[in-house]
């Protein structure tokens, strides 16, 4: 497989067919036992591994779980990922404030991630994710616990903030309208990865 820089991908295939897996190898959370990950951001060298580092100012991932700090507002967590990436504090506040007006929730900026739906909350991880402006941003399952209405909106975030930061999204989903929002749709079949339709501006990184 192949994603190129600003395209959006879903993953699909029945359960147990290593989606999630796959995921994890290209996110760089898991080693894979066999195969090979080449990856080509733009202005960095070619790389066969996500490393912590490359991960932390390049990368974004929402899980299906999502995992807010339940003590932090929801700037405070918007922010998480800018430490250590951003040295300015004024920055940062800036730039998770930037984000979470993007994303519809300035009314929720001071409250903590308990006093939110689902949806809302599965918004402000995503505006986690794409804190730092990440060039690739994995979303493994984002709308699995939620509605149509709040699903909807989780697809709206993931696609306007992946256009807003120019950044690459692949999309775990089951979701057949969820993985129609993507530019293209990958499905596993067997143990192989069968594509249709390509939009291909320039590679950010292949798996095999
Ligand atoms: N850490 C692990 N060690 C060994 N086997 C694992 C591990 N994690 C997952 N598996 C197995 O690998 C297979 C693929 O799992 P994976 O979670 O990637 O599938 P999936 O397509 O994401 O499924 P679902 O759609 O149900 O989330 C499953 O048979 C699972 O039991």
């Amino acid at each position: 497989m192949t994603i190129a820089y600003g395209e959006s991908v879903a993953l699909m295939g029945p359960s147990g067919c290593g989606k999630t897996t796959l995921l994890s190898i290209l996110a760089g959370l898991m080693l894979p036992d066999t195969g090979k990950l080449d990856y080509w951001f733009p202005g960095l060298p070619s790389t066969d591994r996500l490393t912590a580092a490359i991960r932390r100012h390049h990368v974004g991932i929402v899980f299906q779980s999502i995992h807010l700090i339940p003590t932090l507002t929801v700037l405070e967590n918007v922010e998480i990922p800018m430490f250590g990436v951003e040295k300015s504090a004024d920055r940062r506040l800036h730039r998770a404030r930037e984000v979470v007006e993007r994303l519809g929730l300035s009314a929720f900026a001071d409250m903590r991630p308990h006093q939110l739906s689902g949806g809302e909350r599965q918004r402000v991880a995503i505006g986690r994710a794409f804190a730092n402006r990440p060039i690739l941003v994995f979303a493994d399952e984002p709308t699995g616990n939620l509605d149509t209405v709040s699903s909807d909106h989780v697809v709206q975030a993931l696609l306007d903030m992946a256009s807003q930061t120019n950044g690459s999204l692949l999309v775990v989903t089951h979701n057949p309208g969820v993985a129609a929002c993507m530019d293209r749709i990958l499905t596993i079949v067997d143990g192989r990865i069968v594509t249709n339709g390509a939009k291909a501006p320039a590679r950010l990184g292949t798996a095999s």
